[in-house]
């Protein structure tokens, strides 16, 4: 799909481009996008007003849509694909997950999120939320890859002190490095894992630095029923009141899961104007034995976004699975043939998710970033192509996913990313080192 241009050339950083006959929301369109990064024009057929493009894509046969968000990942975890699986989640992360997470290396998180990058980038992902560990290594990676992300480090006090002396100052530590970078590709997040396994003076502080930085939280809330039933138990109240009382609820907090929230909360939630993040594959896989109260939660004004969670639950990173997913395990739990349609979904994994981390509308307009996923409509799955909503939501696949661009820049085109085997050797080798040493010290 490409045209008078040679293939190395288009992954450039600063090229204009021209997409010529694309699909814009069901018609033909030029897409003009200049050398900084923002659609231009967007017309029937390009009038030259902004210069000669330096690259021509040929978009017959595709269709545009905004790029798509993952709103909750630990991308990292790609090196853990497929080592603890079937497991109930309090049992998979404190038998099997945290024991080996206690040997990452810092390159680990490097190799592991550029691969986790260039598998979202697959399948049209062109920013994420990511919370883990070494999180510096995690920015370069997400400089390297050109990818977008917000990026926290996962603060676990479980009440110790020493612990959160410790965790305060990675937090510290990754927004200071991440502001230096001084990229508006990455973002810093304040990233307290979830009310049970933070104390409420991590919550506080966390709350606290968040305000000071004006920078958003990133948290897993409400996500199994035993946490819930433990929450109130201790504090007599629901989790997201506990998180409220903290001040860690706002229109910067992103909050992953919330299949277990109940009316009040979903109130709570939307009063606010937090973001929750809908995990459906990790929830199945995970077997958290409910599906989040979708309808409850839009009833209410929140905005409710998309997530993968991270590789060992899910197993992968692919945001079109988990568009259908959601709209089927909306479907199926709650009985209701008409929730989450196609167009909602689609709307999910673009401008909510887009809102949620602060990176813009996720609209395709002009004076936009180009954040652009081209898809191919002559695979079996877009065809026919009634409804381009509707086959991106329930029967596209990855390998449709022709072109991304994001913030202007080509990351993927004609399926081809840069460097992507060696970038998945590195990863693989990762891997197994980390699963050694952690044999090695059994
Ligand atoms: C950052 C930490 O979060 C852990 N994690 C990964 N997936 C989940 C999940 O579904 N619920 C709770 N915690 C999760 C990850 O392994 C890191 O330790
Ligand atoms: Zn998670």
């Amino acid at each position: 799909m490409s045209d008078n241009m040679n293939d190395i050339d288009i992954f450039n950083e600063t090229d204009s481009i021209l997409i010529k006959k694309t699909l814009v929301n069901g018609k033909i369109k030029d897409i003009f996008v200049s050398d900084t990064g923002i659609i231009e024009e967007i017309s029937d057929k390009y009038s030259g007003e902004y210069g000669e493009p330096e690259f021509i894509i040929d978009g017959e046969s595709t269709v545009a849509s905004p790029g798509f968000s993952n709103t909750h990942t630990h991308s990292a975890m790609t090196l853990l694909r497929g080592y603890a699986d079937d497991m109930h989640l309090q049992e998979w992360l404190s038998e099997k997950i945290w024991p080996l997470e206690a040997h990452l290396s810092a390159e680990d998180v490097y190799n592991g999120t550029m691969l986790a990058s260039i598998e979202m980038i697959r399948s049209g992902t062109i920013a994420f939320n990511d919370m883990y560990f070494f999180m510096e290594e995690a920015a370069r990676a997400v400089y390297d890859s050109g990818i977008k992300a917000v990026l926290c480090h996962g603060f676990i006090d479980f009440g110790n002190e020493e612990k959160r002396e410790a965790e305060i100052k990675a937090t510290e530590k990754l927004c200071e490095h991440i502001k230096s970078m001084n990229n508006p590709r990455i973002k810093a997040a304040v990233g307290p894992h979830a009310p049970y396994t933070v104390s409420k003076e991590g919550l506080l502080w966390c709350s606290a630095y968040s305000k000071e930085n004006d920078i958003g939280i990133h948290i897993h809330l409400s996500e199994t029923e035993q946490e819930v039933k433990d929450c109130i138990e201790q504090n007599n109240k629901r989790p997201s009141k506990v998180l409220d009382e903290c001040g860690c609820l706002s229109k910067r907090t992103v909050a992953a899961h919330g299949c277990w929230l109940d009316d009040s909360e979903c109130e709570l939630l939307g009063k606010i104007g937090v973001f929750v993040a809908h995990n459906p594959v990790s929830n199945m896989k995970l077997a958290v034995n409910r599906a989040m109260p979708y309808q409850k939660l839009i009833d209410s004004g929140v905005n409710v976004t998309l997530g993968t969670d991270g590789c060992s639950s899910n197993n992968n990173l692919d945001i079109l699975e988990e568009m259908k997913t959601a709209a089927l395990l909306q479907k199926f739990f709650w009985n209701s043939d008409t929730v989450l349609p196609a167009h909602e979904t689609l709307k999910m994994a673009t401008s909510a998710g887009k809102k949620a981390l602060g990176f813009g509308e996720g609209e395709l307009k002009t004076g936009a970033e180009a954040d652009i996923v081209l898809i191919n409509t002559k695979t079996p799955c877009m065809t026919p192509l009634f409804n381009w909503e509707s086959n991106i939501v329930y029967s596209a696949n990855s390998n449709a996913v022709d072109t991304v661009i994001c913030n202007g820049r080509v990351l993927m085109h004609d399926g081809f990313i840069p460097n992507e085997e060696e970038i998945c050797k590195k990863a693989s080798d990762s891997a197994y080192s980390l699963v050694k040493r952690y044999n090695d010290s059994l």
